[in-house]
């Protein structure tokens, strides 16, 4: 799991806040497999008029062009997104995301979930997302333009708002590098080179042979 800070710009921020104003909302369960859909009780945006277009792919190209996203989620597809409005006395609970989406071209395995909170974390009280991963019960509420990329494979929840509105844009990742653990390695790989730039001089055997390593790393795992 991990956090990423400031995803949207202030302007970017801004014009997604805007728009949510003008987007017609419908019933949450439209959009929940059938397990999810008895415990989700919230508003998804129609995403199909201009404005929800404009925004969707505005959200999406920001999420898709992060460095960080990039490195840690290496995504190949990313599934439909939603923004989701969870108000007073609405809540998401307890489930598991389907484990495929989409149909054709479109479908995708989704390995990674993540949140982009759109509202700050004053605008709504409780709304917390929860995640049970084997030792405890991570609880996430962050700032509005921050997001929080987790695997798919854990139940996790929407704790219900108790005053306020909590929006947020939601999607999906499959990602080239299906097991967790060659994730996590090809991410490390990526951090450290960030910080041995710092330290050898560009085209250096030392950095060269990271390069070297990253890439037939990624070669002898990515699914393409
Ligand atoms: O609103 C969130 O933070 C998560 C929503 C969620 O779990 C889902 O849409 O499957
Ligand atoms: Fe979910």
């Amino acid at each position: 799991m991990i956090v990423v800070e400031n995803v949207l710009s202030p302007e970017v921020l801004s014009e997604a806040t805007k728009a949510l104003a003008e987007l017609r909302w419908e019933d949450g369960r439209k959009t929940a497999g059938a397990t999810a859909r008895r415990v989700k009780q919230n508003q998804q945006a129609d995403l199909t008029s201009r404005t929800g277009t404009k925004v969707r792919d505005m959200l999406l190209d920001t999420v898709k062009r992060h460095p960080v996203v990039e490195a840690y989620a290496r995504p190949l597809k990313f599934a439909p997104p939603l923004i989701s409005r969870t108000g007073a006395g609405d809540t998401y609970g307890l489930h598991i995301d389907n484990p495929v989406m989409g149909k054709g071209d479109a479908r995708l395995r989704t390995d990674l979930s993540f949140t982009l909170f759109l509202s700050p974390p004053e605008a709504y009280e409780g709304g917390e997302l929860e995640i049970e991963t084997v030792f405890r019960t991570e609880s996430v509420k962050l700032p509005a333009g921050s997001m929080v990329i987790y695997p798919s494979t854990e139940l996790h929840r929407v704790a219900p708002v108790i005053s306020g509105e909590r929006y947020v844009f939601v999607s999906w990742i499959q990602s080239a590098i299906r097991d967790a653990a060659q994730r996590a390695i090809l991410f490390d790989i990526a951090n450290l080179k960030v910080g041995l730039a710092r330290a050898f001089p560009a085209g250096s055997a030392e950095l060269l042979t990271l390069a070297k390593t990253e890439a037939n790393l990624i070669r002898m795992w990515a699914d393409a």
